[in-house]
């Protein structure tokens, strides 16, 4: 590949405190937890990548861009010198593409140390710091309806899921649905990421591409050789008072049809991470995690990298889990493709972002909304099947899943 060579150069700045703020409202670029993290404003490089290889391409692509680039960098720190953003798509023939997104400027902010750094082609003149605050354009509301799986077609879809089980084919699936609306001229998608910003400030608030979320879900964080990951699957209702809740919980905990759900995902993601770990625990048991919408059942897992590999090349090993996709994942994949009407897009793919050295933080684009250029928003969310779900509170969880996205843009 040709690419542009490009310089950069990062110089620590007082607090920011307003990340989203300082996005550009058409082409936001963010990836956030607990106020901290980084936004991206302008564009130095983009680069697209599709089919079975996509990720594979873009971890070659990446050494390439990262060898010819000059990078100045005092911090020395997570998230500075050169990094890209990263969105890829969830099925190896879905139409929409795998994008790794180097901006102009980027501004981050760690423990209290902020940073900007610029970006630019080898040659060319530098870009401007823009660090003005822009306000958030007018409200906006947004009906989301059902798109191309209506709920009764999902109630079907998740029947046939148990069928399949039930006939041995597979052992678990994950089935989504979603649904559709359409912006307003010119409204500031900006609002929906800060909403979903303030309203899960413990998941990774992303924006990469039209793509925005708030995930639970840590497909893989890569620093300094140590690799950690969490994963979810098992969900249960929040509960209308403390009591309830705290028995929401341990029905979550204690229901052998949700272990076995998770336990698909954990094996999952152990087997990937294997061959590049020379050392790899998981916590005890599965514990709940308690998110402003649901409960989830959670595995950490936590590893020594053994080959050099960088995030990039992990994501295309760990893509897609049992989580977003089922066991085995071929036979998943195949039935998913047969039942689901609709282009997953990014929806359960990786999103997140990668450093020169490799290093990078990635979760899976859960509780995600596409935004295209003209204002077409989908919306995806889905459960994994194992022999003992039932149709309807499939349809019900969905419903919960869908809860994060659609409050904010409604
Ligand atoms: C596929 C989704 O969630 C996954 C992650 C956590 C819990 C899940 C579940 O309980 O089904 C799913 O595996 C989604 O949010 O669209």
């Amino acid at each position: 590949m040709n690419l542009q060579a490009l310089t950069v150069e990062t110089t620590p700045i007082s607090d920011i405190s307003q990340l989203i703020l300082l996005l550009d409202q058409h082409e936001p670029l963010l990836w956030m937890r607990r106020a901290q993290g980084l936004a991206g404003i302008g564009t130095a490089l983009r680069l697209e990548f599709s089919g079975a290889t996509r990720m594979t391409d873009a971890a070659v692509a990446w050494r390439d861009v990262v060898a010819a680039a000059t990078v100045t960098d005092p911090l020395n720190r997570t998230g500075t010198g050169l990094l890209a953003f990263g969105a890829f798509a969830f099925d190896d023939s879905s139409a929409e593409k795998s994008v790794l997104i180097v901006p102009s400027v980027i501004v981050g902010r760690e423990d209290g140390v902020c940073w900007v750094t610029r970006i630019w082609a080898t040659g060319e003149t530098p870009p401007e710091i823009p660090l003005e605050l822009h306000p958030l354009g007018p409200e906006y509301r947004l009906s989301l309806l059902p798109g191309a799986l209506t709920p009764d077609g999902y109630r079907e879809a998740v029947a046939e899921g148990i069928r399949r089980i039930a006939a041995h084919d597979l052992s678990k699936v994950v089935l989504a649905r979603d649904l559709v609306g359409h912006l307003p001229a010119e409204s500031d998608v900006r609002r929906s990421i800060s909403e979903l910003a303030l309203g899960y400030p413990d998941c990774w608030t992303y924006a990469v591409d039209g793509l925005v979320g708030s995930s639970p879900e840590t497909l893989i964080r890569a620093d300094h050789g140590e690799v950690n990951a969490r994963v979810l699957a098992g969900t249960m209702s929040r509960g209308t008072d403390a009591a309830a809740d705290t028995a929401a919980a341990l029905a979550l905990a204690t229901s052998p049809k949700d272990g076995d759900e998770h336990e698909f995902a954990v094996q999952s993601v152990l087997a990937s991470l294997r061959p590049h770990t020379s050392h790899i625990t998981t916590s005890e048991i599965p514990f709940t995690l308690k998110l402003p919408n649901l409960w989830h059942l959670a595995t950490d897992v936590e590893g020594t990298l053994s080959d050099g590999s960088t995030s990039l090349d992990l994501i295309a090993a760990l893509h897609p889990t049992a989580a977003v996709a089922g066991t085995p994942t071929d036979k998943a994949l195949a039935l998913i493709r047969e039942v689901e009407p609709f282009d997953r897009g990014r929806y359960a793919g990786p999103v997140g972002w990668v450093g020169a050295d490799g290093d990078g933080e990635w979760a899976i684009a859960l509780r995600c909304a596409q935004v295209s250029p003209s204002g077409d928003v989908t919306a995806y969310a889905g459960c994994g099947i194992v022999l003992d779900s039932e149709p309807e509170r499939e349809l019900a969880e969905t419903r919960m899943k869908f809860r994060p996205v659609v409050e904010a843009f409604g």
